[in-house]
């Protein structure tokens, strides 16, 4: 049966160059899949907020969800496969259900549809809100649901004696996941940028989910058209269920027979045998071996998605100036495909073959536990940077403190003296920032609110205008309203983007203009002398001063720590996903390939706990609780490891089956006790050949 099962994998698809042409399909799919999947993600939060017009803590919540969701479902997805449909047809169904989620996210974000007022916002929020949210769930379904099947589908294309191709499979495959979702994360936050509507035009929330939604149609289709090259692997009955009630049949077991009478037996599972195939304990027992081995993995999951969240936030504070190239803070998160898509074949194609020359065995959990320490000091990397960051910042005043201000409006200096303090000469046209604590008083004193307490948000320079002038003034930008200042009065903040700005200073009918450049998180002050005169250029009547220094530590600094935790994520990812494929019995691949993705669900869940719990003031410290944590789990991973012992499983079986099949000829001709006793025999040679297939360690 197994012969012929070899023999079906090849015959079912031609072989180009070594390999089943059927791959090509599936690659394809998968990389339209994660394009899809990748540019939704990329504007979901801004659709949130500026669409759904909800605060940042529901879109974070909600994006945090949706993301763990999307790695909960594969059990799922597995399971369907496994026992019910097949990975073929849980693939189809399930894509349907992906591409139904992503055209209802884009039918929700077409603003027109309930705009009867014509105003260019949605009257009917809760439309949106509920076809948007029907639409999440059923894209977190769909892409959870099939990301397991479609890796083990592409990994049953391959014969036995292929394992070096079907490594290269899974290689090809990450790299086809980075390649759709480097592309994705650029394009679509472009079509976002662009301006849609019917009655009005918006934001184009529905052409960026729209173009997602049409590439998993794509992906779909592509899929299909290879439906006639496929090995298609038949599911084995309702297996997880069999595994439940086997496992739960031998720890009953176990505790009936606890009394020392009865003899020990090798291991837990094996008091399952009175009542279960031989066959299916010994594949629990693969699969529990490796399961356990997973325990500790999550914590490599829990550093590698901060890039998202920690990282970005680094990235505010930083200076993205490249020359030509201005380099917003989340666009930074787009070196990890990039590097991906370059690492990948280096590995591959020259450091595991040179490794291998030099006569070392870099096996599969080796080379995982060194992905692991890479992504650690990819951690010390990010605390380096931020002591960097932190001696840059502003200090601002703490709970017990307040901060004063003062600002020359005069044209000559002054002599200012606060209580308690020096007499200090005051420039003309300069601010004085002074801390101190609350329980000195001032008075007479200008009242100012809304003062900054922290670095302007997202790499953006928070500005104001103070006006020294007699007469009133409006102050505006392409970006900004500062609104009309009252004479000696100041302006709310404003946003302003990096770059060149142009203020347009009006008063009545006579306007001037003033311009400058910003760097990135800087704050200023602007004020207008009493001497403008309006109609002139009234660049020389505007001082700018400087109230938070603009980011100076530039954002290429970040690149040696998304390096290692690149480097990291190919021996750990590429490898276990190849791992969980190899080490698993026939029946139970996609399983296992959704275990290897509830380690990522559950390493994200590890984030959102620590982020709320550890309130660690110091965020390089946290960069360092987070390497060693992970030093810690890594040592603990290489012990395990090392006692683990790989296997194949595809012979395990045929041992197991061909013992069965002789069993049964025997059965015929020997019926009686003396059948008993062969079976135990049997068994126990069953379990000899079993060890022998099992020697090689870590
Ligand atoms: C976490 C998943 C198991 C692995 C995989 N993700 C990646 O390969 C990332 N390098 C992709 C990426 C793209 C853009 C920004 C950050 C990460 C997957 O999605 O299957």
């Amino acid at each position: 049966k197994i012969l012929n099962e070899k023999r079906d994998k090849l015959e079912f698809s031609k072989v180009v160059c070594g390999y089943p042409l059927s791959i090509f399909f599936i690659v394809v799919n998968e990389f339209c899949e994660r394009f899809s999947y990748y540019g939704m993600r990329a504007v979901l939060v801004l659709y949130f907020k500026y669409f759904l017009r909800w605060d940042d803590d529901l879109a974070t919540s909600i994006y945090h969800t949706f993301v763990a969701l999307c790695y909960l479902t594969p059990i799922l997805g597995a399971i369907v496969a496994d026992s019910w449909l097949g990975k073929f047809k849980t693939i189809i169904y399930l894509s349907i259900v992906y591409a139904v989620g992503q055209v209802a996210m884009a039918v929700s974000a077409i603003h027109d549809i309930t705009d009867s007022d014509r105003d260019g916002t949605p009257d009917s929020m809760t439309f949106h809100i509920v076809l948007s949210m029907v639409g999440l769930f059923l894209i977190a379904l769909g892409t959870g649901g099939i990301k397991p099947c479609v890796a083990a589908f592409g990994g049953d294309q391959f014969g036995e004696h292929q394992d070096r191709q079907r490594r290269t499979f899974f290689s090809v495959f990450y790299l086809c996941i980075n390649g759709g979702s480097l592309l994705s994360t650029i394009i679509t936050p472009v079509l976002r940028a662009q301006e849609c509507g019917i009655y009005s035009k918006q934001k184009c929330y529905s052409l960026a989910f729209g173009v997602p939604a049409a590439l998993m149609v794509v992906a779909l289709v592509v899929f299909i058209i290879g439906s006639g090259m496929y090995y298609k692997a038949e599911p084995q009955g309702n297996i997880m269920l069999d595994v439940c009630k086997c496992i739960g049949f031998a720890i009953k077991n176990r505790y009936r027979h606890r009394s020392k009478q009865y003899p020990k037996r090798q291991h837990w599972m094996d008091w399952a045998e009175e009542k279960y195939d031989k066959l299916l304990i010994a594949q629990i027992k693969m699969v529990l071996k490796v399961l356990f081995l997973y325990i500790p993995l999550p914590m490599f999951w829990t550093l590698f998605d901060q890039k998202g969240s920690r990282w970005t936030l680094q990235a505010t504070t930083m200076d993205g100036n490249f020359g030509a190239l201005v380099i917003q803070p989340d666009q930074m998160q787009t070196v990890n495909p990039i590097l991906i898509l370059t690492l990948v074949p280096i590995m591959d194609s020259l450091i595991y073959p040179l490794i291998k020359k030099c006569g070392l065995n870099f096996t599969p959990l080796k080379r995982m536990t060194v992905g692991m320490l890479l992504a650690a000091i990819a951690f010390v990397c990010a605390a380096l940077v931020q002591i960097q960051i932190d001696k840059t910042l502003p200090t601002f005043p703490s709970t017990s403190q307040s901060q004063l201000k003062l600002l020359n409006m005069g044209s000559n200096s002054v002599t200012v003296k606060l209580p308690g303090n020096d007499a200090l000469i005051l420039p003309a046209a300069q601010v004085y920032p002074f801390i101190n604590n609350c329980n000195t008083k001032f008075t007479n004193l200008l009242p100012e609110t809304n003062d900054l307490t922290s670095k302007p948000q997202e790499g953006n320079n928070a500005i104001r205008f103070v006006n020294g002038m007699k007469t009133a003034v409006n102050v505006s930008t392409a970006a900004a309203d500062f609104g009309l200042i009252e004479p000696f009065y100041y302006s709310n903040y404003s946003q302003i983007k990096n770059g060149k700005a142009t203020f347009t200073l009006r008063s009545g009918s006579q306007s001037c203009e003033y311009s400058t450049n910003f760097g990135f998180g800087s704050s200023y002050t602007f004020f207008i002398h009493s001497t403008l005169v309006f109609g002139s250029n009234c660049q020389d009547s505007v001082t700018a001063v400087e109230d938070i220094k603009p980011n100076s530590v530039h954002m290429a600094l970040q690149i040696p720590q998304y390096f290692f935790i690149t480097a990291g994520e190919v021996m750990f990812s590429v490898t276990g996903l190849e791992f969980s494929y190899s080490q698993a019995p026939s029946n139970m691949k996609a399983v296992l390939q959704a275990g290897w993705l509830f380690t990522v669900a559950i390493g994200n869940f590890i984030v959102l706990i620590v982020a709320e719990l550890a309130k660690i003031p110091k965020q390089w410290a946290e960069y360092v609780l987070f390497a060693s944590l992970l030093v810690a789990v890594c040592v603990i991973f290489s012990i395990m490891a090392y006692f683990y012992t790989y296997i194949d499983p595809t012979e395990i079986e045929a041992q197991f089956k061909k013992k069965i099949n002789e069993d049964d000829e025997d059965d015929k001709s020997k019926p009686g006790k003396a059948e008993v006793e062969m079976v135990k025999r049997d068994s126990i040679k069953c379990h000899d050949e079993y060890d022998k297939a099992t020697q090689t360690k870590m």
